[in-house]
């Protein structure tokens, strides 16, 4: 039923969905050219393998409306953006569920990242790691100004590494030496460092989402040919070399993570984290 709503009428509020079909995001439509995909995951907007696919089927949707030219990314959370994969998808799970939840984060990355729509990442919260993942698979990332908010790959403090593609996003934008510093440390960034090193593109001490939607237009307003083939030869070649090494990237992501050793970072990084 919901699938056959135009995607200009859809909105998961959870105001109007009941909870056996909630779709973990709420979409609306601040401008006749924007669409706004706001996470809804409480309480941290982590990338199960559910979230994920909601996330890229409403992309997707949006992405077929010809009329939305902008898309805003933005969290329902003010506190957090997204806190990145679902640990709990990584520890002890079956081979079968780690493989499918993988290629849901690829497949999500791939969308994102070279999706016709222009992207604006709106973050007013923490962003550790796969939140950063979805930052920088922006066009553009606003971020309020709060000193005490983090936005990184932090994966080394959990015992795992970024997988090869993360690593290519991270290095094509802050550049080699920055992204080796950063990821090997696990660096969370403040909004102030994330803008010198170029990670955000602008930070904002008022409301950030009114800037997110001011930038949304102005990229609607750039013809959309331009824009696209620009972005094609900006992010093909890191499309290409996932999109052909799919396999390989799941067989590494699922070997290293069913490791013993991995698994038993990954219970203390829980534990320490339920603890707080
Ligand atoms: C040959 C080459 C080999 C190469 C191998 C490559 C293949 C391997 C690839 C592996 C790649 C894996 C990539 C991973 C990327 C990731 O995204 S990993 C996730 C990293 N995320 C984090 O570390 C964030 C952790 N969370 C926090 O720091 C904080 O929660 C927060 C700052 C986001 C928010 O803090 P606060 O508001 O104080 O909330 P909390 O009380 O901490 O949390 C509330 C609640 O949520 C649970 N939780 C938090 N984060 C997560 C999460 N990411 N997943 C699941 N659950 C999470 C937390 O435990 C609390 O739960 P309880 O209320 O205690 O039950």
């Amino acid at each position: 039923m919901l699938s056959r709503l135009s995607p200009r009428l859809l909105s998961s509020s959870p105001r109007l969905l009941s909870s056996s079909i909630r779709t973990l995001v709420n979409v609306t439509y601040p401008s006749p050219s924007v669409a706004v995909l706001e996470l809804d995951r409480p309480p941290v907007n982590s990338l199960s393998l559910e979230m994920a696919t909601s996330i890229t089927s409403h992309i997707k949707q949006i992405e077929s409306d010809p009329q939305i030219r902008s898309l805003i990314l933005t969290s329902s959370n003010p506190k957090i953006f997204s806190a990145g994969l679902d640990i709990t998808e990584m520890s002890r799970p079956s081979k079968t569920r780690l493989s499918t939840f993988w290629r849901s984060i690829q497949s999500l990355f791939l969308t994102l990242y070279s999706t016709r729509l222009s992207t604006i990442s709106c973050i007013t919260g923490h962003s550790p790691a796969g939140g950063c993942l979805l930052s920088m698979s922006c066009d553009y990332r606003v971020m309020s100004r709060n000193p005490k908010l983090g936005i990184g790959l932090n994966e080394t403090r959990l015992g795992i590494a970024a997988p090869f593609w993360l690593k290519d996003l991270f290095v094509k934008t802050v550049g080699y030496r920055e992204a080796e510093l950063g990821l090997s440390r696990g660096k969370l960034y403040s909004p102030e460092e994330a803008l010198k090193i170029g990670l955000v593109d602008e930070i904002v001490d008022g409301e950030v989402y009114d800037v997110a939607v001011e930038r949304a237009e102005e990229y609607a307003e750039i013809p959309e040919k331009g824009i696209v083939a620009t972005k094609r030869m900006c992010r093909g070649e890191l499309v290409r070399d996932l999109e052909g090494k799919i396999e390989e990237d799941v067989g590494w992501f699922t070997d290293f993570i069913l490791e013993e050793g991995t698994q038993k970072g990954i219970e203390g990084y829980l534990k320490s984290l339920s603890k707080k």
